[in-house]
């Protein structure tokens, strides 16, 4: 199988187990972090996925994922790049925040709008829009042509940074993706057409 293109969302952080918005700050893996990491390449490798180069973000939980699933795979030495284009949206003021504690500030409906709307940045941070204005240029310069050559590409990254990058795939409206949320650790399996547009997706799940 060729011209796939797997997107999996960092396993869970320490920040993710503390609920506090990470964004740019760096946390690793927790336990059941590294656990997620480790099944998402059992669920890779028992479909029988081999991968030719893989792109991850400049964060360690992205990092540590990609390395935990190469393992798995039995495939450490292929090529692995890392950019910071990929990283999480940029939280801003609200990186270090409890997020219940965010929505008693500010109110649930408000909180919300700052993590899932497209085009309403929290304060001094990146609205989705900003986050794909820097993911999508990169995606296309450097994933896609890889995928459009034949190659299986494999990239580890995060909800937000993802999230932009589904929202292309899958065509989705400003409305339709207020709505989705991804997963920690769980596999998105797209295998594009020659012109980039997805030909069939797929997730993974245990
Ligand atoms: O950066 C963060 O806090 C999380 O990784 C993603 O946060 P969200 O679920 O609020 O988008």
């Amino acid at each position: 199988m060729n011209n796939v293109l797997v997107l999996v969302r960092h396993g869970e952080s320490e920040w993710n187990k503390l609920n506090l918005f990470t964004g740019w700050r760096d946390p690793d893996l927790t336990e059941k972090g590294i656990d997620e990491a480790r099944q998402a390449g059992e669920l890779l490798k028992k479909d029988g996925y081999a991968f030719d180069i893989a792109f991850t973000s400049a964060l360690t939980r992205a990092q540590h994922t990609l390395s935990l699933i190469l393992d798995e795979l039995g495939q450490r030495t292929i090529p692995v790049v890392e950019n910071q284009a990929l990283n999480e949206r940029d939280y801003g003021d609200l990186a270090g925040l409890n997020k219940d504690d965010a929505r008693a500030k500010w109110g649930e409906e408000q909180v919300h709008i700052w993590r899932r709307s497209y085009d309403i940045p929290p304060p001094g941070g990146e609205s989705l829009k900003d986050t794909a204005a820097r993911v999508l240029p990169y995606y296309e310069a450097e994933i896609l042509p890889q995928v459009k050559a034949g190659r299986n590409v494999i990239v580890a990254a995060h909800g937000n940074s993802l999230r932009a990058l589904i929202m292309k795939l899958d065509g989705l409206s400003t409305e339709e993706i207020l709505k989705l949320n991804l997963a920690t650790g769980e596999p998105y399996v797209y295998r594009l057409n020659p012109d980039g547009s997805a030909a069939s997706k797929k997730t993974l799940t245990a």
